[in-house]
């Protein structure tokens, strides 16, 4: 990466007890010599608890890289990584795994449904495998907020790509995790579906209190977000609030004027 980064504009964030997973001088390398990348260069950054946060980044910003690791899939080099008071370096990957299935909702750009389950089994399926029942009045409350009452006992190829990203959507958050994060969701859709996923997502947030953090290119999907975060060569490089699809943009266009003339 070059080390002309952008001096971050968001002061380094210590972990508290609003958030529901906080980063703080987290970096992440890869390979070493000729090979080393620093995906992560210290990013601090706090992900509050029932707020909706889209990360966002020029291709190779660091956008997965930063998801991954505060999401225990990917181990970090240096700093912390929190989920609400859980530091994840100091977890084993048995540890790791059982917090991802406890405490953590993922969302992919691939629907990522078992084909041979209807659309209630694939959304139970995470608690079935831990062996917890769910909650019935949740359950119906997140089936009825994401519109699939009628779909149930549909299977994926009996859905559209849209309702089976609300399958997956239902899916994250049946077991009322601490956090979901979200890797372009609505990229596999059409405008009109990503519209309807992105509008459960942000309800999920307004209705049900739900963390939500989501990569995105798309400054659309961004202002469905109550913050966006803005990478630049693995550093975290500035933040908007309430954002429109015209800010995002405009924040997005002089990074791109500032990269090419640094
Ligand atoms: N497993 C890996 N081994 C080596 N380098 C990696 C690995 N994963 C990511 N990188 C590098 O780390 C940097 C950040 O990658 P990352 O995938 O996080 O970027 P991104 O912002 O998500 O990109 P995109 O928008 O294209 O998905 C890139 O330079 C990438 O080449």
């Amino acid at each position: 990466m070059s080390q002309a980064a952008t001096t971050p504009t968001t002061p380094q964030a210590p972990a508290h007890a609003g958030a529901a997973a906080c980063a703080a001088g987290l970096s992440k390398v890869y390979g070493e010599g000729e090979t080393r990348v620093v995906a992560l260069d210290s990013v601090s950054v706090e992900f509050g608890r029932g707020r909706f946060t889209a990360i966002m980044g020029p291709s190779g910003s660091g956008k997965s890289t930063l998801m991954h690791c505060m999401a225990g899939l990917d181990t970090i080099s240096a700093g912390s990584a929190r989920i609400g008071d859980t530091e994840l370096s100091r977890l084993g990957d048995r540890q790791l795994t059982r917090l991802r299935r406890d405490k953590i909702g993922f969302i992919f750009q691939a629907f990522n449904l078992l084909p041979t389950l209807n659309a209630l089994e694939n959304i139970t399926l995470p608690m079935d495998i831990a062996g917890r029942k769910p909650d019935q009045q949740w359950l119906d409350l997140v089936v009825a907020t994401v519109g699939l009452s009628g779909r149930l006992r549909h299977r994926p190829s009996q859905l559209s790509g849209g309702q089976q990203q609300r399958v997956a959507v239902a899916r994250a958050l049946a077991s009322r995790p601490e956090i979901i994060f979200a890797d372009e969701p609505t990229g596999n859709l059409d405008s009109r579906s990503g519209a309807e996923v992105l509008g459960f997502l942000r309800e999920s947030v307004r209705e049900l209190g739900q963390t939500v953090v989501m990569v995105t290119h798309d400054p659309v999907a961004a202002s469905y977000a109550d913050r966006v975060v803005f990478l630049a060569d693995g550093r975290l490089i500035d933040e908007l609030a309430a954002p429109t699809p015209e800010d995002v943009l405009d924040r997005m266009r002089r990074f791109d004027t500032k990269g090419r003339t640094s």
